[in-house]
């Protein structure tokens, strides 16, 4: 049976009059690995913030585990959130922050931690604002993945890790997440690499959900074509276009919905081709703006880079 770890009902946050995010409604499944993906400002660092009752929404109502995380202690304790501007006491090196946590969570596992610690060779003599980036980095991925919290939030948390330490993280997190069923909610712009790990995906766009689905089904729901721009010009007249490049007198485009056969032979018929279309670029293709989506140059893709 599925069962809704967090609900959300026409959820606004306003700053200054604008909105980071707008009217969101979303129930998210429990014991769901799900990734909230969604260009820079979309609001994924906001709605972590107003589910973890670190913020209040301007208006809208959420509820965690059953109740509004602002008036219970007892549900706060049930999450952990994970953000690149964590701070810590300035005399704070790992081993207090390992204490502190320790304390925090119920469910604190001081074997995974001295596990990933060793794993993500974690310094334990310098106080921890004296560490490098990837270095906090890791020691986030470690309070996060040791709290065991039956809801954790981890906010973009490879910021400066090498390739071989995301690795460990996303190992490490499947590892755990089989053998510890949780409701894990991560924002990350490195769709390709971690696409393994989302059950399901929440996207959102200028503070909208504009899409919250399983990622197979999303997977099945868009294509790309790609071959001379004037066959794509007759095949895409009248198909709702999510994203468009084109260079000289070639061009690629990403359609919404599932590929018939019917579609197939018509894109056969004009010698084009169609490939599935990745996370990624589906997720970049919600990006465009959908009334004008037309790009010449080279994918704008957001970085790969950490
Ligand atoms: N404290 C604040 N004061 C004013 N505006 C804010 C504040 N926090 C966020 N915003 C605005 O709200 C919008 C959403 O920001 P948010 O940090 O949630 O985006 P994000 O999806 O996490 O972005 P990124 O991928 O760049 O981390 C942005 O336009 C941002 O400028």
């Amino acid at each position: 049976m599925t069962t809704t770890a967090i609900e959300t009902r026409g959820v606004s946050r306003h700053y200054r009059g604008a909105a980071a995010l707008d009217d969101v409604t979303l129930d998210i499944r429990a014991n769901v690995i799900t990734g909230l993906l969604g260009r820079n400002g979309a609001g994924k660092t906001t709605l972590m913030a107003l589910l973890t009752a670190q913020d209040r929404p301007s208006s809208g109502t959420i509820s965690v585990a059953g109740h509004d995380p602002f008036e219970r202690s007892a549900t706060i304790e049930q999450m952990c959130f994970v953000r690149d501007n964590q701070r810590y006491p300035d005399d704070y090196k790992l081993k207090h922050a390992i204490r502190a946590a320790a304390i925090f969570y119920p469910h604190w596992s001081q074997e995974l931690a001295d596990r990933l610690i060793a794993k993500f060779r974690i310094p334990t003599k310098p106080v921890v604002k004296k560490f490098s980036r990837g270095q906090l980095s890791a020691l986030g991925i470690v309070l996060g993945l040791a709290s065991r919290a039956p809801i954790t939030f981890f906010d973009e948390p490879y910021l400066g890790l090498d390739a071989t330490a995301r690795g460990v993280f996303y190992d490490e997190l499947l590892r755990d997440y089989a053998e510890h069923p949780r409701t894990i909610i991560l924002s990350t712009h490195l769709i390709d690499e971690m696409d393994r790990l989302l059950e399901r995906v929440i996207i959102l766009e200028q503070g909208r959900v504009v899409r919250h689905a399983d990622v197979e089904e999303l997977r099945g729901d868009a294509y790309q074509i790609a071959g001379k721009a004037s066959a794509l010009e007759t095949y895409l007249a009248g198909r709702e276009i999510l994203s468009r490049r084109g260079m000289g007198g070639l061009g690629s485009a990403v359609v919404n919905g599932a590929l018939t056969p019917a579609d197939r032979e018509a894109a056969l018929g004009l010698g084009l081709e169609l490939t599935p279309v990745s996370l990624q670029d589906l997720v970049a293709a919600y990006g465009f703006d959908r009334e004008g989506a037309e790009t010449t140059a080279t994918p704008s893709y957001e970085g790969n880079a950490a």
